[in-house]
């Protein structure tokens, strides 16, 4: 069972601790925070919010960021320096899948979205999904229907979901991820000159995937979870196949609108979304293990 403040006993300055940590990383780093938010949709998306997503490759473990579905993702190495502090307050205390959804929370709050409070408890998990991970988050070119069903499986209704995606309101995308709407012809769906500025950003239909082209999500407000998102969708400049549907589909049109009308409203649904995503499926009590290292499996 996920209860508030579950380490108030063990490890009071917990939450305390990692907050310090997500807010100092962000100082130096601000797209620490970015991750951090992208880092609980793709954990919690497989199996659970259970670190599962953290596991590197080593002899027997294939790590789920070498799916590619995980293409772009980053920071990884600076949730070993959260781990760390924590560790050195409270050792085999607090899990890595509760620094998973607590830095999210810290970082949603961090660039300006709501503030969200968040149970704890969770387990890590004794294995990576990596196998899943391809079946289990939906691609960037997927259907509306097939999206609504993925989220609706675990929990997550229609308005919640559309509230989820706001997260692209933050961050960037990779040319790989956009040429297909660009080359050889600009895909029709596309605002033509936000699509112009698009081949600016990827001028080729075949980039180097060792050349870091990528366009920002949200030019106007880059490092902050606001509605900004619905009003570009709406503009016809998302940039991903599933953010343009989003705006377009008739299950999700009335929410995209309402969502950019009203910031307030948005962020409630996110908040309340982000709450559903983080709590599904838990791993607790004596299920799974606290693991001393993210990136590994205890040895026992
Ligand atoms: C249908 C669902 C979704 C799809 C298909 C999707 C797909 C993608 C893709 C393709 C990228 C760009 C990767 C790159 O080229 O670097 C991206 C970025 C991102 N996504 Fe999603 N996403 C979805 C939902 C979500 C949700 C629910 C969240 C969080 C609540 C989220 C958070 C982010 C963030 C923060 C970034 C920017 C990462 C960065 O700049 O480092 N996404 N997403
Ligand atoms: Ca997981
Ligand atoms: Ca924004």
């Amino acid at each position: 069972q996920l209860e508030l403040n579950y380490y108030s006993k063990s490890c009071p300055k917990a939450e305390e601790i990692i907050k310090e940590q997500v807010t100092q990383l962000y100082n130096k780093h601000g797209n620490t925070a970015v991750s951090w938010v992208r880092n609980l949709f793709h954990d919690c998306v497989v199996k659970s919010c259970d670190a599962s997503l953290l596991l590197a490759t080593v002899s027997d473990v294939v790590s789920e960021q070498t799916s590619d579905r995980s293409f772009g993702m980053r920071n990884f190495k600076y949730v070993n320096t959260i781990k760390a502090a924590v560790e050195k307050e409270c050792p085999f205390t607090v899990s890595c899948a509760d620094i998973v959804a607590l830095s999210a929370r810290d970082a949603i709050a961090l660039l300006g979205g709501p503030s969200i409070e968040m149970k704890t408890g969770r387990k890590d998990s004794k294995e990576s999904y990596a196998m899943e991970v391809e079946d289990l988050i939906p691609n960037h070119n997927d259907s509306m229907s097939s999206v609504l069903s993925r989220f609706q499986a675990i929990g997550i209704d229609v308005e919640a979901t559309v509230a989820l995606l706001g997260a692209h309101s933050v961050g960037r995308v990779h040319c790989k991820n956009l040429v297909h709407r660009l080359y050889p012809t600009i895909d029709s769906t596309l605002d033509p000159a936000h699509a112009e500025y698009l081949r600016r950003r990827c001028p080729t239909p075949n980039p180097d995937p060792k050349a870091v082209l990528y366009s920002r999500n949200d030019l106007k407000t880059p490092m902050i979870i606001d509605n900004n998102y619905y009003k570009n969708i709406l503009q016809h400049k998302g940039l991903l196949t599933v953010d343009e549907e989003l705006a377009t589909d008739p299950r999700t049109a009335s929410y995209v609108q309402k969502m950019a009308n009203d910031n307030e409203y948005f962020n409630q649904q996110f908040s309340r979304a982000i709450i559903l995503l983080s709590e599904t499926n838990p791993l607790t009590g004596d299920e799974g293990e606290i693991r001393k290292d993210c990136r590994y499996l205890n040895a026992n």
